[in-house]
């Protein structure tokens, strides 16, 4: 079947019918149905089976959720934010035809946004005292933009550039200009420009000019903060190969503004920026945006794995089996044990209901995320250092 569609989108219907999926389930499926078999499974999902000592972010749990929402299944998993290093984020109990299908979009809902949302919080660490903005949007197909926008701020990003992904997440998106407004008005004309943007959004909007366009930094930067009395910050977005030192380029800025009385003037800067980058240069700056560094992050690698049948442990080679739990202790280690089994001390038991019997047994909240990512972050000095 062949859908009409303007664009190369699988649409959220066929996500939920479970189309979106490898041809080999369809084909265990049918093979399955022809052998009558059904058996009760108890499924996890990881990425890795012991510790690696690099901690992820778990996202995408609430599209997760609703992809296995209505089947008959039981299903616990860590809450959204939470960090692991190994052992499962998500554990269903049930049929396994009831499943099989929605593995491949199962995965895919928890791999990027889990990639995108730990990227980000290595940004948000980097620059901890620094407004950080999620600018990546453009570097992804557009049908990902709530996804990659919703992750970031999961990671702890301050704010998003997208405005229907906001519409979406329910989440106002900001911006600046581009330099194709600056261009618009003419070389030799950027106040034009400048003054154009003050005078027509919107009260609530940030002033903030693009000084990087035509000529030097510190001289549009100078002509901004004159040409817009009220001006808020100016961006520098100065192409690499134009850049040399460009922490010494803002701190040139940053002097010139202040010895005019422009102290009040803030200076954001964006372009190529990672987690290196952003501890370069977060004490001369007062926020960034970052793009690729967050939106082109390197999914997690999840597997979908069957560890029990009818109650007795299973599993493939290399993997560990038996139905587990996920503790946190309190120095903030990972650790994983059979479900069965007592916990290490103290430690708190991190698995949480999500789906009992295919109902929606959880809430979602972006803001409890975030929270819960800096904390562990903070448990664990997850991005205290630049090699991590
Ligand atoms: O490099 P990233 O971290 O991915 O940041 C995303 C982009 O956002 C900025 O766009 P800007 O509005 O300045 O682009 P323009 O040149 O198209 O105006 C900057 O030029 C980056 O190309």
């Amino acid at each position: 079947m062949t859908e009409e569609t303007p664009f190369d989108i699988v649409g959220p219907e066929a996500i939920t019918a479970g189309r979106a999926t490898d041809a080999y389930f369809d084909r265990t499926m049918e093979a399955l149905e022809h052998a009558g078999k059904n058996p009760n499974v108890v499924a996890e999902v990881s990425a890795d089976q012991f510790p690696t000592g690099e901690f992820a972010v778990l996202a995408g749990l609430k599209d997760a959720a609703h992809l296995l929402e209505g089947h008959p299944v039981d299903v616990d998993a860590l809450p959204e934010g939470q960090l692991f290093d190994h052992g499962p984020v998500m554990r269903i109990e049930g049929q396994y035809q009831e499943f099989a299908r929605l593995e491949t979009s199962l995965l895919g809902f928890l791999s990027h946004p889990t990639g995108i949302a730990t990227n980000a919080l290595r940004a948000r660490r980097a620059a901890p005292e620094s407004t950080v903005l999620s600018f990546g949007s453009r570097h992804v197909h557009p049908s990902l933009g709530a996804m990659v926008e919703r992750s970031a701020l999961i990671g702890g990003l301050d704010g998003i550039s997208n405005v229907a992904a906001g519409e979406v997440i329910d989440r106002e998106a900001g911006g600046t200009m581009p330099h194709a407004l600056v261009i618009c008005f003419g070389r030799g004309n950027q106040e034009a420009a400048w003054q154009a943007f003050d005078e027509a959004v919107g009260p609530g909007v940030p002033r903030v000019a693009l000084c990087d366009t035509y000529s030097d930094e510190v001289d549009e930067a100078i002509r901004a903060v004159e040409a817009v009395p009220d001006l808020d910050s100016i961006r520098l977005d100065t192409t690499s190969s134009r850049r040399g030192d460009f922490r010494r380029i803002v701190q040139e800025v940053r002097w010139e503004l202040d010895a005019r009385g422009h102290d009040d003037v803030g200076i954001f800067l964006s372009g190529g920026l990672d987690p290196t980058t952003l501890r370069e240069l977060r004490d001369v700056a007062d926020g960034f945006g970052v793009g690729g560094y967050v939106s082109n992050a390197e999914p997690k690698d999840f597997a979908l794995d069957i560890v029990s049948i009818d109650g007795e442990p299973v599993a493939k080679r290399g993997k560990l089996s038996g139905k587990k739990a996920v503790y946190r202790t309190d120095t903030g280690s990972h650790e994983v044990g059979l479900a069965d089994e007592e916990g290490p001390g103290d430690a708190e038991s991190l698995f949480e209901p999500l789906l009992r019997d295919g109902e929606l047994v959880r809430e979602f909240d972006i803001d409890d995320a975030t929270r819960r990512a800096r904390k562990d972050a903070e448990a664990v000095g997850f991005g205290d250092h630049a090699d991590q």
